[in-house]
């Protein structure tokens, strides 16, 4: 039998940190997530750039204090730019967080993914569909939202957390979070979260704000997900639908204290 998963840095103490360090986060992600994905790391409390041209992503990944890699919107220059940052972080000993976005949907896509996971992710954050066909299953997926329940990629999550020695992130309706060894389930959120594009691509990008912080990627990844989960919830409690759920969003991500975190976070062990 193995332990249960605890926590040795509480969500609480987690943003506390993150939010004094105000990390510098250097974000290669899509055009649909680039504005958006900003604005919720300065709600959060870090400081994004946005910087994705070959001629100085790898320079400036030594800089920063993590770097987040989405492949939502690929050409062959981002990809070009997302391998040398993810060289640069490894050569600088900064932890990356990869988003795989719909990487099953093409020829092209697979491999610009697969060259970016031999670049050994420190954590893999998705949806249940990513991280299924990842860890070697099947979905009926085609684009980027996910047509499986979270529950239905723990086992893939796990694998491939074992395979590629690294964090993975599951979200959905319940998150789940696994190292291989450890694994935690995180409740809250919202439904109209799915109805706002790129909150999963933001979400990416705080995670790697508190992966600077925290020397435990699963812990930073915990924790990013927790402050998500009460945001969302605290968000959801006076919108009228996605539109209004986008700002109060942002809103509640910025408003969310150490101590509400403390008290309103839901982890379970899995
Ligand atoms: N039904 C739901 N209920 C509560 N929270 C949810 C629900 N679906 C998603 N979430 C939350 O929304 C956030 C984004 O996760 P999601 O799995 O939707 O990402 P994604 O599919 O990669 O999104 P995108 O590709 O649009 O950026 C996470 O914090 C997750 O917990
Ligand atoms: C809608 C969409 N298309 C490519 S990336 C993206 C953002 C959500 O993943
Ligand atoms: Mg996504």
């Amino acid at each position: 039998m193995t332990e249960p998963t605890t926590l040795t840095t509480t969500p609480g103490a987690a943003l506390e940190a993150m939010r004094a360090a105000r990390p510098l986060i250097h974000c290669i992600t899509n055009f649909v997530a680039m504005n958006i994905a900003a604005n919720t790391l300065l709600a959060a409390g870090a400081s994004p750039a946005m910087i994705h041209t070959p001629e100085e992503a790898g320079e400036f990944a030594r800089i920063a204090a993590a770097l987040t890699v989405n492949i939502g919107t690929l050409s062959p220059l981002w990809v070009e730019g997302m391998k040398l940052a993810a060289e640069g972080a490894n050569a600088a000993g900064r932890p990356w967080v990869l988003d795989p976005v719909a990487h099953y949907a093409t020829a092209y896509r697979s491999r610009a993914n697969a060259e970016l996971l031999a670049l050994s992710p420190t954590v893999i954050r998705g949806n249940a569909s990513e991280i299924m066909v990842l860890g070697g299953e099947t979905s009926a997926t085609r684009g980027a939202d996910a047509a499986d329940p979270v529950a239905a990629a723990e086992n893939a999550a796990r694998s491939l957390a074992l395979k590629q020695t690294c964090t993975v992130a599951v979200t959905g309706e319940i998150d789940f979070v696994t190292d291989g060894t450890r694994a935690l389930r995180i409740h809250g959120g919202s439904a109209l979260m799915p109805q706002v594009t790129a909150l999963g691509c933001s979400l990416t990008c705080l995670v790697g704000a508190y992966a600077a912080v925290l020397p435990d990627a699963f812990e930073a990844t915990v924790a990013a997900l927790v402050h998500y989960a009460v945001a969302g919830e605290n968000a959801a409690a006076d919108a009228d639908g996605p539109g209004s759920f986008g700002w109060r969003f942002l809103d509640a991500l910025a408003a969310l204290t150490p101590a509400e975190l403390e008290a309103r976070a839901r982890v379970e062990a899995a």
